[in-house]
C-alpha cells in the first residue's frame, strides 16, 4: 500500500500526524471549549500570558487560547469549501475540451490561462468585493479565484490519457462524453487532483487569514483565525501573543496540509506542478467533406467498407503533415484485409479515420467514405454517429496496457457496451460479457469478469478486448497492431482468435501491422502503405512471390523466412521514409529505389489496377531489381 508507505516518511508522518490533530480540534473544539472561549471576564482585559490564560485574554477578557482552539472550525470549514468550489469547478472548466469539443473548449482553456496569468490575491480581492464581505463572501471568493489553477491542471491530466485506448474504445462504443468523464478520465487523474487539493486547502488557510485580517473574511460574533488576528493587531505592541497565536495556528495546519500533500505526492510519483503532460495533437475529431457528388452512401451489396480519396492532414507551424495522401480501397462483408507498411506510412492514421477517432485540428477528407451503407463524411454530429456505428464496428488497439480503464473491472468494461447500445440491465450486460470473454477464450469468464485489467496477463486482456468488440455484433473489426506487444507464443493465439472470429461472426477484419508474415497467415489481400500513400494491392498470398512494386519486394526480403540465408547479414530497405510535411514531387519511394529515374522523380505514378484487380504505383512496376535480389541492401 504506497498510501501506507507515507507514513513511514518523516515528512508523511509529521503533516499527517499534525493534520489529524487540526481536523481533531476542527470537530471537537467548540463542543468542548466553546463555553470557555466566550467567557466575559471584565477583570482580566487584554491580559498577557498566565497560568489561567496561557496566550492572554481579549478586550472583553475571554480566554484567547481556547477562542483559538474553537475558530478552528470555521477556519478549516471555510477552506475546505473554498478547496471543494476551486476544484468542482476547475473540473468542469479543465474538461471543457472533452465536454463540449475542441473548439470551445479551447475558448474556454484560453479564457482559463488568462485568469492563471493574473495574481491570485487580486483575483482573490475582486470576488470579494463582488461577493460582499463574510465568510459566505469570502468562501465563494476563494473558491472561484482557486478555479483557473485546478482548470488547467486537470486540462493538462485528461489531456494526458485523453490518447489513452480505454478512452477511445470508450469513444467507439458511442459512450456520452460526460459519461467517459466521469467514469474513464476522472478516476484515473484523481490522485493527482486530490494530491494538488490537499495543497490548495493550506494555500486557501492562508488566503481566508488575510481576508479576515482585511475585514472582508468572517464577521463578529463568528471568528475564525484570520478575525482574531484582526482583533489582535490593535494591541499588538502591548499584546503581541494576541495576534501571533491564531497567526501560529494558520501556520500549523497550512503545513498539515502542505506536508501531508507532498508526502502523497512523493509516495505516488506525482508531479504538483500543473503542466508536466503535454497533450498530443493528433484528437479523436470529425471528418471534413470535400466534393459533393461523391458522397452518397453508394456501397455496393456485400461491400462492408468504401473510402476514396481519404486525406488526414495534421496542421503544424510551417508545413502541414499529410499524414495519408489519398487513400482508395474497399473491404467485402467477412473479408480480412491486411495494411502493411513502415512506421510512420500512416496505417494507423488510416485506422483511427475509419473509426471516426480524430478530432481537429488534424483534418480528415475523403471523396467517398462508406461503412455499413452509412455515410461518414456525411455532415452532422460525429459522436451520435459513432453512437450508431458502435456496435457494427469494433477496435483492438495495439497495447494490452492500455486498452482499458485499470480502475474498473473488465467485466463492467465490456457490459458498458450493451448497457449503452442495446439497453439491456446491468445484470444482463454483465452476463453477456462474461459469456463474451468465455467466447474469446478467457478461461474462468465470471471469476475474470470480476478482476481488473491489471491481473489479466497482455494476452489475455488483448482477448477482452475482442470479446468487446464482440459484445455488439461488429460487421468490421479494425486490429491496430494488435499483437506488437505480445510475445510470439501469445501473438499466434491472439491471431488465430481473430480468425476465428471472423469465421464465427462473418465479420471483415483490416489488420494493421508492420509485420508481413502477420498479414500473409491472417489476411485474404494486403495492401501496402508508404508514406501515406497505397502503393500496391495484392492477394496475401502473392505478397512473397508476386509483389512488383520495389517497396514491396524490400518489405518482403527484410523479413526472413526458411530460405534466408542466415550467413549474411539481414536485409533492410535503404534510406528513410520521406518527412509528410515536405513530400518530394515525383514518386516517395523515388530516394530509395534502385530502378528509381529521372522520371520517376519527376512525375508521381498513379495507383493503377490489372485485369486481375491487383494495384500498383509504379513507373517499373515489376521490372527486374539490378542485383541478386537486391532492393535489399544489407
Ligand atoms: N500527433 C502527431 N503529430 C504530428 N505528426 C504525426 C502525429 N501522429 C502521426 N503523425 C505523423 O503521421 C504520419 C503517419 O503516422 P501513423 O501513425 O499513421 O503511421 P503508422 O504507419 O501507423 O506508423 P506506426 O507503425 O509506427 O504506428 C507519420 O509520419 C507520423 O509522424
Amino acid at each position: 500500500m504506497r498510501a501506507a508507505r507515507v507514513l513511514l516518511r518523516p515528512v508523511g508522518l509529521v503533516g499527517f500526524g499534525l493534520l489529524v490533530l487540526v481536523l481533531l480540534v476542527a470537530v471537537f473544539g467548540p463542543v468542548l471549549w466553546d463555553g470557555r472561549a466566550t467567557v466575559v471576564d471584565t477583570g482580566n482585559l487584554l491580559a498577557g500570558p498566565s497560568a489561567g490564560h496561557w496566550i492572554g485574554t481579549d478586550n472583553l477578557g475571554r480566554d484567547l487560547f481556547f477562542r483559538v482552539l474553537v475558530a478552528t472550525r470555521l477556519s478549516i470549514a471555510l477552506a475546505l469549501a473554498a478547496t471543494a468550489i476551486s476544484m468542482v469547478l476547475g473540473i468542469v472548466l479543465g474538461a471543457a475540451p472533452l465536454l463540449v469539443g475542441r473548439r470551445a473548449g479551447r475558448l474556454v482553456m484560453g479564457a482559463v490561462n488568462v485568469l492563471v496569468a493574473f495574481p491570485g490575491l487580486l483575483l482573490v480581492l475582486f470576488f470579494a468585493v463582488i461577493f460582499g464581505v463574510g465568510a459566505r463572501g469570502a468562501a465563494l471568493a476563494v473558491g472561484l479565484a482557486g478555479a483557473p489553477a485546478f482548470a488547467r491542471l486537470c486540462h493538462t491530466l485528461i489531456a494526458g490519457i485523453s490518447e489513452r485506448d480505454y478512452i477511445a474504445a470508450a469513444r467507439i462504443a458511442g459512450v456520452s462524453r460526460l459519461r467517459i468523464l466521469l467514469r474513464h478520465a476522472l478516476p484515473n487523474i484523481a490522485q493527482p487532483l486530490i494530491v494538488n487539493a490537499t495543497m490548495a486547502a493550506g494555500g486557501a488557510l492562508l488566503t481566508f487569514a488575510g481576508l479576515s485580517f482585511l475585514g472582508l473574511g468572517v464577521q463578529a460574533p463568528s471568528y475564525d483565525w484570520g478575525k482574531l488576528m484582526q482583533d489582535g493587531l490593535n494591541g499588538i505592541y502591548v499584546h503581541p501573543l494576541a495576534a501571533l497565536g491564531p497567526g501560529i495556528a494558520v501556520i500549523l495546519a497550512g503545513l498539515a496540509f502542505n506536508l501531508t500533500g507532498e508526502a502523497f505526492a512523493a509516495a505516488f510519483g506525482i508531479d504538483v506542478i500543473p503542466g508536466v503532460v503535454r497533450p498530443r495533437q493528433v484528437r479523436n475529431t470529425p471528418g471534413k467533406i470535400r466534393g459533393s457528388g461523391a458522397t452518397t452512401a453508394s456501397a455496393d451489396a456485400g461491400t462492408v467498407l468504401s473510402v476514396e480519396d481519404l486525406r488526414v492532414t495534421i496542421p503544424a507551424a510551417r508545413n502541414p503533415i499529410r499524414a495519408v495522401r489519398g487513400v482508395t480501397f474497399a473491404i467485402r462483408d467477412g473479408e480480412a484485409v491486411g495494411v502493411v507498411g513502415e512506421s510512420g506510412s500512416g496505417k494507423s492514421m488510416t485506422a483511427l479515420a475509419l473509426a471516426q477517432l480524430i478530432e481537429e485540428p488534424t483534418r480528415v477528407e475523403a471523396n467517398h467514405l462508406v461503412f455499413g451503407g452509412e455515410d461518414l463524411m456525411a455532415a452532422g454530429d460525429p459522436e451520435s454517429r459513432r453512437k450508431r456505428l458502435g456496435t457494427s464496428l469494433a477496435v483492438v488497439f495495439q497495447d494490452p496496457m492500455t486498452s482499458f480503464n485499470p480502475v474498473h473491472r473488465v467485466g463492467p468494461q465490456l457490459a458498458e457496451v450493451s448497457r449503452f447500445h442495446q439497453g439491456l440491465s446491468r445484470r444482463a450486460a454483465f452476463a453477456r460479457a462474461v459469456d463474451r470473454l468465455r467466447a474469446v477464450k478467457v478461461r474462468e469468464p465470471e471469476r475474470r469478469a470480476r478482476q481488473y485489467p491489471f491481473e489479466f496477463s497482455g494476452g489475455m486482456r488483448q482477448r477482452a478486448m475482442i470479446g468487446m468488440g464482440l459484445m455488439g455484433t461488429p460487421r468490421l473489426i479494425i486490429a491496430d497492431e494488435p499483437t506488437t506487444a505480445l510475445d510470439v507464443t501469445v501473438q499466434r493465439q491472439v491471431l488465430e482468435l481473430l480468425t476465428e472470429v471472423r469465421r464465427d461472426t462473418g465479420a471483415a477484419l483490416l489488420l494493421i501491422s508492420h509485420d508481413v508474415s502477420v498479414v500473409t497467415d491472417v489476411c485474404d489481400r494486403v495492401l501496402v502503405m508508404y508514406a501515406g500513400r497505397i502503393v500496391e494491392e495484392l492477394p496475401a498470398q502473392d505478397l512473397r512471390t508476386l509483389a512488383r512494386h520495389p517497396y514491396t519486394r524490400a518489405l518482403v526480403a527484410a523479413v526472413p523466412d526458411m530460405e534466408t540465408d542466415l550467413t549474411k547479414p539481414l536485409a533492410v530497405i535503404p534510406g528513410l521514409p520521406i518527412d509528410p510535411s515536405r513530400v518530394p514531387p515525383g514518386c516517395a519511394f523515388a530516394a530509395r529505389c534502385p530502378l528509381a529515374d529521372d522520371h520517376c522523380r519527376a512525375a508521381e505514378p498513379r495507383l493503377q489496377a490489372d485485369a486481375a484487380g491487383n494495384r500498383v504505383a509504379c513507373h517499373k512496376a515489376g521490372q527486374a531489381l539490378p542485383t541478386d535480389t537486391a532492393e535489399v541492401t544489407a
